[in-house]
């Protein structure tokens, strides 16, 4: 199948190259064209993981969005959701009818993306879905080579519109197969385990993150009473997708820790083990917090105000990372007043995400 990858992170050059590697027709974008360079200098991506290094060839590398998009049935789009708006923006004039474009993972970006691309005047009928995490655990090891410590076992994904969850969920299961459907695409936004994952451990661990050079969150700062924490904010999670009316199976992140039920397995020994995660971590720019937390946990917390779920570790975490940051997180970009949603009763919000803004 033709695929593009649009963007320039971790995850993108993970996904450039397993996609090759199983035999697809990749074009990689991504906007900074230097730093493609190697990239296409070399034609490949070089890869680290349990079965050793490996360079793989990339179809095509470019950084002209037009040419990686033409003629793609998927177009994955494994960037931080901080970068999503400009993606839509650039992707508006290409985009043709019958594409499905993959967000891994969403932040509710399914929604707002396909809205920004019809504000830009195309109306071609794409399907836009998202899942709630990286299909990889990864790191660069260099300009164009990256180390995977694992791959998803399960990537529960949602649709928007849902009406075209099947047609979506064929193609991109082509490309992942251990894609499993969820209702639509705030059910997939409310898998999304950064907003989760992240916030305890970036807040709670805060004094040490500044005051060390490098700090490693998930080894010496995971400690019981970060996980306790995350654990209710998880419960917070799950109690909102139920107000919502969403169906179990809702990936509580406690099985990351403790069995192989997660979406990536039993990994979090191997993710510590790798020392990819010893890293510093700017509490003002860094996507733990432009992405997690001011635009996901900000989105968590207004759709609980919006089902009158109770959820005062996900105000309460939001409330200390404004104080961070200075600014009132409960108006952040993605949270539902702002984006006029919240007016919607139940019923309407269902309507509108299945069949899709008119
Ligand atoms: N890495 C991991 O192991 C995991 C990541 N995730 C999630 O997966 C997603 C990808 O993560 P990861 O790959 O690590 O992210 P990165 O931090 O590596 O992504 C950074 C890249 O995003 C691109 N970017 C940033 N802003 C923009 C913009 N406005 N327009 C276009 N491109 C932009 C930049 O490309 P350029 O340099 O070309 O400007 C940059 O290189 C995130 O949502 C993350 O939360 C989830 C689980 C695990
Ligand atoms: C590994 C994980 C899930 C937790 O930090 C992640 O999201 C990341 O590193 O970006």
């Amino acid at each position: 199948m033709k695929i593009a990858v649009l963007g320039g992170g971790h995850g993108c050059y993970a996904a450039a190259a397993d996609l090759s590697e199983a035999g697809h027709e990749v074009s990689l974008w991504r906007r900074d064209a230097a730093a493609l360079q190697p990239v296409i200098d070399s034609g490949c991506i070089t890869i680290k993981d349990d079965e050793g290094q490996r360079d793989i060839r990339i179809a095509h590398a470019t950084a002209n969005i037009g040419d990686a998009i033409k003629g793609a049935q998927l177009i994955v789009i494994p960037s931080p959701a901080i970068a999503q708006m400009d993606i839509a923006r650039a992707m508006a004039p290409h985009l043709t009818d019958g594409q499905v474009v993959y967000l891994p993972p969403g932040t509710f970006g399914s929604y707002l993306m396909a809205e920004a691309v019809k504000a830009a005047g195309n109306k071609a009928e794409v399907t836009w879905a998202e899942t709630g995490t990286l299909p990889w655990l990864v790191r660069k090891h260099g300009p164009n080579t990256v180390a995977i410590t694992t791959r998803a076992t399960r990537l529960p994904t949602g649709a928007y519109p849902a009406k075209r969850s099947a047609h979506a969920l064929d193609v991109i299961r082509q490309a992942f197969p251990v894609v499993e459907p969820c209702e639509d695409a705030m059910s997939g936004a409310l898998m999304n385990a950064g907003p989760i994952i992240h916030p305890p451990l970036i807040i709670m661990n805060a004094a040490p993150l500044q005051h060390f050079e490098a700090w490693d969150i998930h080894n010496e700062g995971t400690q019981p009473a970060v996980r306790s924490v995350t654990d209710q904010l998880d419960l917070e999670r799950i109690a909102i997708r139920e107000a919502m009316g969403y169906a179990a199976p809702h990936f509580p992140l406690a099985d990351h820790y403790n069995s192989d039920n997660w979406m990536y397995g039993d990994v979090h020994k191997k993710l510590v083990k790798s020392g990819d995660w010893r890293e510093h971590i700017d509490l003002h720019s860094h996507r733990y917090m432009t992405e997690d937390t001011m635009l996901g946990l900000s989105f968590q917390a207004s759709v609980a105000d919006w089902t009158n779920a109770d959820a005062p570790i996900s105000k309460g975490l939001l409330a200390i990372a404004g104080g961070i940051v200075g600014q009132d997180l409960r108006k952040g970009p993605r949270a539902l007043p702002t984006l006029g949603l919240s007016g919607l009763n139940k019923a309407d919000m269902r309507e509108l995400l299945y069949q899709g803004k008119a």
